[in-house]
């Protein structure tokens, strides 16, 4: 049932990749590796208590649209700014019959008046650096939730330190993984420890070009 959904995923995604650009990514076992399978090393990481994901800047669903698929009892808020991608994550939902999962084609700087403190996970891949995406991602957060971002390598932590001070959260670990038994990849575990100043996010367009 997951499979074939996963499956029929897959092909929308490629049919609709040739009329519009959803990714660079073009070749099926490509994009079966580096956008299903990359997405999915996230599962173990979810738990049955996470109730409420949001995946902020998700492209054409990855990672939320593969995990939503993969967690029916659990329910997605797939995010981002561009409407023709959130069109064809609209038509993916409705040709599947998901129904744990919602789309906003609202920036995360303007969606927060709205959903603050409300996730129990967040989620963002190859959206902005980790500085910048922890001032979009942690006022989503309930206090003691999650935010795993995905990244290749720890490179941006250190520098990250005072955003995460600001934001009054910490890193709980570094999960490491292996992409198709040969690529590293890696999911920070971030947890927030007490409520986020309202100040944050500070205005659209204010967090890339001006992190914390
Ligand atoms: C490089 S793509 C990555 C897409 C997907 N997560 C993936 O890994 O394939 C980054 C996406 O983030 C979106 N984005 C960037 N900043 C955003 C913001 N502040 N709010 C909502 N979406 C944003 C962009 O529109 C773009 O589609």
């Amino acid at each position: 049932m997951e499979n074939e959904k996963l499956n029929r995923y897959l092909y929308l995604l490629m049919e609709k990749n040739k009329v519009m650009n959803l990714t660079a990514i073009r070749e099926k076992d490509d994009i079966i590796v580096k956008h299903f399978m990359d997405s999915m090393l996230l599962n173990d990481l979810l738990k049955k208590e996470d109730k409420n994901i949001i995946d902020i800047g998700t492209g054409a669903g990855f990672p939320g649209l593969v995990l939503a698929i993969l967690n029916p009892d659990k329910n997605f808020l797939l995010v981002d700014s561009v409407k023709k991608k959130v069109d064809f994550l609209n038509e993916v939902i409705l040709d599947l019959n998901l129904k744990n999962v919602k789309t906003s084609d609202k920036r995360a700087e303007e969606l927060i008046k709205t959903n603050r403190e409300k996730f129990d996970v967040a989620l963002a891949r190859g959206v902005a650096n980790l500085r910048v995406i922890l001032e979009y991602e942690i006022p989503f957060l309930k206090v003691g939730g999650r935010f795993l971002p995905q990244k290749l390598n720890t490179s941006e932590v250190e520098e990250s330190r005072n955003a995460l001070k600001m934001l009054n959260s910490h890193i709980e670990k570094i999960h490491e993984f292996k992409l198709n038994n040969t690529e590293d990849r890696i999911v920070i575990e971030i947890v927030k420890d007490k409520k986020t100043s309202e100040k944050y996010p500070r205005k659209t367009g204010i967090p890339k070009k001006n992190p914390l």
